[in-house]
């Protein structure tokens, strides 16, 4: 029996976030694992013209969910969805669920949060910090409140190259940037946002540290820990391998090297590509979920939830991976055939960005509205440059995680508990990994089907004979403009035609003497 799946039944649960990639997975493992758990709240806002009770159908209803169907056949009444808006004040929630959460909830798995890289501060603040504080708040408020855990990123602190599982301070206390968003205007902000984050690349990673300090601050005498991911990727085994629906991360760029866009990458083939499924970032969260409830540690944990240092592969390992799996498993109508070069200087990123992506972009919206249609690539193009230049500083160095905590948390589980809520990285085999992300993307994001992979791959063939036509073409053109220009290439030209010609002739001549 496992200890961690026993816990949780009959427990109420909090999730925040249930709507995004980690807080689907984590709903889903917490239904098929422990069938008899109380109830699972959800705080959820209405979007994209869905109500809440239309998300959480969908959620339900999609192939992720399909395990927990068959054993808890009664999820749709232990879950509960509540709305509210992280962004305003009580998160918009009603005296009478607000009741009801600071009544029942046992366990809080916080995951919400802004993850783009380039939101505004304030907007990024309001989220991954005040937010932050007022569940904190909120929880002091809950009695039977056993456990708070946070879900931060191991990115917090990347301007460092070793990072402990510790909480390292900001120069500015959290407060004081909560406070001045407030009565700052945007202008001012933009302007100081770069001084503020000083080393840090992004308004993301500086205001998740500045969660991790609110969590520091404000945990009172609440039972916290902290789980620090890495670059989250598709699960590797549960509920199937390579689930994944949206296109964050190397997701994102799996998709455009498959349909062709993304032909080259600014990166570090031989840094370490910190990539750790889903699944282990759940089983991970769900066992500290445990041990923080149980054990109650005298101080907040951090956890690492890191690949690097027990199972390293590089980036270089994975992109050759990527492109092998393409060749098997195409994607369908691609632009271009997969083919992603590193560059490592910025001389060569800019020449390929113009050769392998503007200029093929132009020409494709030249033909676009040669035959009256619409031209949409170049500006696909740029949006897709604007992301690498975004992602570049994450694929150009490493970084060193210690992940002691995370070690004794799995020495301290039984094995039925190590097998059920499995996060030993040490176990994954990372060239079968990415061969499921890259199905997974095909089938669960994509939504293709496998049976149209022959006419991709014809496809991909028609495409390839264009590229020769195309390159042919070129060539000659190149030539011709060559010889009306230079005496140089006349002569090589000419020679090279009288030596074809006596060529030929000698071969005539020999075959006409053996007959
Ligand atoms: C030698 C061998 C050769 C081999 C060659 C190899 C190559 C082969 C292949 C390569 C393979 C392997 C190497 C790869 C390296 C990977 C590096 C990863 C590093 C990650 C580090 C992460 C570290 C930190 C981890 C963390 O801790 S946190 C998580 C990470 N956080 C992010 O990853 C957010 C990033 N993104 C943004 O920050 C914003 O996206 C932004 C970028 C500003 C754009 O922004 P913008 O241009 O405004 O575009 P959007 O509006 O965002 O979107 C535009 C359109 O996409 C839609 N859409 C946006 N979203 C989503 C969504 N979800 N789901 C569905 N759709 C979405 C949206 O609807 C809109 O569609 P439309 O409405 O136009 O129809
Ligand atoms: N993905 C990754 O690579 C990594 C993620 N993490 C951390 O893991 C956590 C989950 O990330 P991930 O699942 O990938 O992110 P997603 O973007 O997929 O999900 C974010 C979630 O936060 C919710 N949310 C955002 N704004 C609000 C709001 N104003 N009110 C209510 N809910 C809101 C979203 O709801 P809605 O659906 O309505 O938008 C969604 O459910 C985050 O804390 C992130 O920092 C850490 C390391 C890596």
């Amino acid at each position: 029996m496992s200890m961690i799946a026993d816990f949780y039944g009959g427990k109420s649960i909090l999730i925040t976030g249930a709507t995004g990639f980690l807080g689907k997975v984590l709903m889903e493992k917490l239904f098929r694992t422990s069938p008899d758990l109380r109830v699972i709240y959800i705080l959820v806002r209405p979007k994209a013209g869905q109500t809440l009770q239309q998300r959480v159908f969908q959620i339900l209803n999609s192939k992720l969910f399909e395990k927990v169907k068959e054993v808890c056949p009664n999820v749709h009444e232990k879950i509960r969805a509540i709305s509210a808006d992280l962004n305003q004040n009580d998160f918009a929630i009603s005296m009478q669920d607000m009741q009801e959460l600071l009544s029942y909830t046992d366990i809080i798995f916080h995951c919400a949060a802004t993850v783009r890289f380039d939101d505004h501060l304030r907007h990024a603040v309001q989220l991954n910090v005040t937010a932050t504080q007022q569940l904190l708040l909120m929880a002091s408020q809950m009695p039977n409140l056993e456990a708070f855990i946070h879900i931060s990123t191991a990115f917090s602190n990347c301007n460092l190259k070793h990072i402990d599982e510790v909480i390292y301070p900001c120069p500015v206390e959290p407060k004081k940037i909560i406070d001045s968003m407030e009565w700052l205007d945007d202008a001012i902000i933009d302007e100081i946002t770069p001084k503020l984050i000083g080393d840090r690349p992004n308004t993301y990673t500086y205001t998740k540290a500045l969660g991790e300090m609110v969590v520091q601050q404000e945990s009172g005498k609440l039972n916290i820990a902290i789980i620090r991911p890495s670059i989250v990727g598709a699960t590797w085994q549960e509920p199937f391998p390579g689930w994944v629906d949206n296109i964050n991360g190397p997701t994102g760029l799996i998709v455009a090297a498959g349909k062709g866009f993304l032909r080259s990458i600014r990166a570090t083939p031989m840094a370490v590509a910190d990539l750790i499924p889903a699944d282990i970032v759940v089983n991970l969260t769900l066992a500290v979920g445990w041990y923080t409830a149980v054990h109650r540690p005298k101080s907040t944990l951090i956890y690492h939830c890191t690949s690097g240092n027990l199972n390293p592969c590089n980036w270089g390992k994975m992109g050759i991976q990527v492109l092998a799996t393409f060749e098997k498993i195409p994607l369908e109508r691609a632009f271009r055939r997969p083919k992603a070069d590193f560059t490592t200087n910025n001389v060569t990123t800019q020449y390929w960005n113009a050769v392998s992506h503007r200029a093929p972009a132009i020409i494709y919206d030249f033909y676009l509205r040669l035959t009256g249609r619409k031209p949409r690539m170049t500006k696909l193009m740029n949006r897709l440059l604007r992301t690498l230049s975004m992602l570049e500083y994450f694929i150009n160095r490493s970084w060193e995680w210690s992940t002691y905590n995370t070690e004794m948390l799995m020495s301290k589980l039984s094995p039925e508990d190590q097998r059920v809520f499995n996060f030993d990285v040490r176990q994954l085999n990372w060239l079968e990994y990415i061969e499921n992300y890259v199905l997974g993307v095909k089938k669960y994001l994509l939504k293709e089907d496998m049976a149209g992979i022959p006419e991709a791959k014809q496809h991909l063939k028609r495409l390839r004979n264009i590229h020769y036509l195309f390159n042919t073409a070129l060539f000659l053109i190149a030539w011709r403009l060559l010889i009306a220009r230079s005496q140089v290439a006349r002569n090589v030209w000419f020679f090279i035609v009288s030596f074809c010609y006596k060529f030929l002739s000698y071969f005539r001549a020999s075959s006409t003497l053996k007959v």
